[in-house]
């Protein structure tokens, strides 16, 4: 199955875990669109009262042109579920986010909510993180020094930029460093390391935050859940 279809098909099976009166949390990303297009429908044919609380600006706009209600994360009392993508997930449940820059806003929410449901093709599910580069949301200020410091810890940093060769600039302003760093043996210890440097705001990995993950297969839907 192409992977377009492999995303609109888990979009469709996550949706199907959205009730009447929920606070959703919507994550970023392409197979999130796909959810978030099918989460549009379900409202308007089924006039739900949904609350939405978004991981990024460009998912906002989406749910909003939707008509979906969106609210900020400091305007809800509590999110009942999120639905997210993820850009590699592990046999313990352990993931990469940040393919889109999103991951800081994205671990806030996850953070915050009662469930977390991602929506993965199963190419992303690996036996160990690090093939995807593993992105860092960084201060600009002394990024450049920040760059060293992980260049000397031998992470193989690499500045994210556009099309148009700029920096990468985050929802929140700050900039992206991908470490291209291959097998990664303790992502636990990584996740601490990576915090202790000052001037990183948030890393890309995605430590026990999921609960149940929904892979999409060649055969159909497999849905994973935590042990
Ligand atoms: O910053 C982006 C997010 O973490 C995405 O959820 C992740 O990169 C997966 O995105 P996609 O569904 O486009 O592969």
């Amino acid at each position: 199955m192409d992977q377009n279809k492999l995303k609109q098909l888990v979009g469709r099976e996550a949706v199907k875990y959205v009730e009447d009166g929920m606070t959703i949390g919507l994550g970023s990303g392409t197979t999130v669109k796909y959810m978030v297009d099918t989460l549009g429908e379900k409202n308007k044919k089924e006039h739900l009262n949904l609350m939405c609380v978004t991981t990024s600006k460009k998912t906002a706009k989406q749910a909003t042109n939707l008509g979906l209600t969106v609210k900020e994360l400091d305007q809800v009392d509590e999110i009942n579920l999120t639905i997210d993508g993820a850009d590699e997930v592990d046999h313990d449940f352990n993931g990469i986010k940040g393919g889109g820059a999103a991951l800081l806003w994205e671990k806030i929410v996850a953070k915050n909510s009662n469930r977390n449901i991602w929506i993965v093709d199963e190419n992303k599910m690996v036996n160990h993180l690090g093939k995807f580069p593993l992105p860092v949301e960084v201060i600009p200020f002394g990024s450049k020094h920040l760059f060293r410091e992980l260049q000397k810890m031998s992470l193989n940093p690499r500045f994210r930029t556009n099309v148009a060769s700029a920096l990468v600039k985050t929802d929140s302003g700050n900039y992206i460093i991908d470490l291209n760093i291959g097998n990664i043996t303790d992502p636990i210890k990584l996740a601490e390391d990576l915090k202790g440097l000052t001037g990183v705001v948030e890393h890309g990995l995605f430590i026990h935050i999921v609960d149940e993950v929904i892979v999409g297969t060649n055969d159909g839907v497999r849905i994973v859940n935590k042990k």
